[in-house]
């Protein structure tokens, strides 16, 4: 038997296949990405299973693109020689609020209750029910499990989730919840599992196209820079994170309505906004224009402000990990927040950082380093699969 997990976004789909023994979750053995799926895309999908890597362009046009691609996968999955039958489907869910703190069998009720938390998400969550929904029609009888990313931040004490907002506003909903809660999870239990001090205070960057800072003591969260939506906090490819809601305001007052600000919020900030080039990091750090260089810096400057932030929540830094797409292979990015968290005790070494390319755990601070520094490859789908293994045992 095995699990698969699904990482359904806006325009793409990723997905990882894990076999399970006597109920254990084993290393993945097939990765894949089904992409350009948006209006006028150019769909195709890619795999590497047992190391082979391959390409498949898929013949999908109309209305529900999306429901034949994963028909395109079902039958992958039936032609790769020596997959295992699927026990279970295991879906990265972005909002639970405060409904869903664990991760759950999805029933129709469930997926009514998720769909009004949409708009919490409107880059994400529309696409992680459509996805359940179409893998529910494709693969019938299977069970399809849930597994949020807001649940890992279930700790967070009142003073982090309130805002200073009247209480019948909170009643409504509108708190902190927080997001990257999988990502979190494989990378907690990681660095407990390397390290000692992790047990203490710790500092977690995951810092992807989406990005965010998680503060934990005793592997729990604390505290983090995503509140209510994933637009709070750092900034993002092409995300603004935190913005003087004044701003939202004036814009109000000249005319800008929901949609053209939500679409400014989320697709034409961040990296992307400030720099006029790419949300891309690593198409910035090629350029080298004067816009490029103040993007990079602004992010760059930002996760430093934040780290602090963080770290006065947690009263000091024991270990402080990066994950992400850029976290585990931007060095020069590693190396600069480590140089500016030095009043912290952070000291990393620069051949450790160098040798870290995000394809294992690794420590790259110096000996004398008051606080561990790690490099973590993040991975949601196992963390998605392990949940999804305990709750169909208990089935
Ligand atoms: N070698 C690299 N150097 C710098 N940045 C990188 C590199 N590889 C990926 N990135 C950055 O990581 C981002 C993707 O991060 P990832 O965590 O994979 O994204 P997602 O949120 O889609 O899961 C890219 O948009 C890019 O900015
Ligand atoms: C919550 C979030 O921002 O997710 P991603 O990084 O996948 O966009
Ligand atoms: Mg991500």
């Amino acid at each position: 038997m095995a699990i698969l997990s699904v990482n359904a976004g806006s325009s793409s789909l990723k997905f990882s296949l894990y076999p399970m023994v006597s109920g254990a979750v084993q290393s993945q053995i097939l990765s894949g990405l089904i992409e350009g799926l948006e209006p006028d895309g150019a769909p195709q999908m890619s795999w590497s299973y047992q190391g082979q890597k391959e390409k498949r362009v898929l013949n999908v046009t109309g209305e529900s693109v999306f429901a034949q691609a994963l028909l395109s996968l079902r039958d992958l999955l039936a032609q790769l020689p020596g997959v295992p039958t699927l026990s279970a489907v295991s879906h990265r869910v972005v909002h639970g609020a405060s409904v869903y703190r664990a991760s759950m069998l999805v029933t129709d009720e469930a997926l009514d209750q998720l769909s009004q938390f949409n708009s919490l998400a409107p880059l994400h969550q529309p696409h992680n029910l459509e996805g359940i929904r179409a893998f529910r029609e494709a693969f019938v009888g299977i069970p399809q499990i849930a597994c949020f990313d807001t649940a890992f931040h279930a700790t967070l004490p009142e003073v982090e989730y309130r805002f200073a907002l009247p209480e019948s506003l909170y009643q409504q909903g509108l708190r902190r919840y927080g997001f990257h809660g999988l990502s979190y999870q494989y990378v907690m239990g990681a660095l407990l599992e390397y390290s000692d001090r992790a047990k203490g205070r710790t500092l977690m960057a995951h810092l992807g196209n989406g990005a965010s800072l998680c503060a934990a003591r005793g592997g729990q969260s604390c505290a983090t820079t995503m509140g209510f939506s994933a637009l709070e906090g750092l900034m993002m490819g092409s995300r603004t994170g935190s913005l003087d809601p004044g701003v939202l305001l004036y814009l109000l007052e000249h005319g800008w309505d929901h949609d053209r600000l939500q679409k400014l919020l989320y697709k034409q900030s961040g990296l992307l906004g400030m720099s006029g080039i790419s949300a891309d990091m690593r198409r910035l750090r090629a350029d080298g224009s004067a816009a490029a260089k103040l993007a990079i810096d602004a992010f760059t400057y930002r996760v430093v402000r934040e780290s602090g932030a963080l770290t006065a929540c947690m009263q000091g830094l024991d270990v402080l990990a990066f994950s992400g797409g850029i976290g585990e292979h931007d060095l020069t990015l590693r190396a600069e927040v480590g140089q500016k968290l030095a009043y912290l005790g952070v000291l990393i070494d620069p051949e450790l950082n160098a040798r870290a390319t995000g394809s294992e755990v690794m420590a790259i601070h110096v000996a004398a380093s008051a606080v561990e520094v790690w490099v973590v490859p993040t991975d949601e789908g196992v963390v998605a699969a392990r949940e999804a293994a305990q709750l169909i045992a208990a089935l």
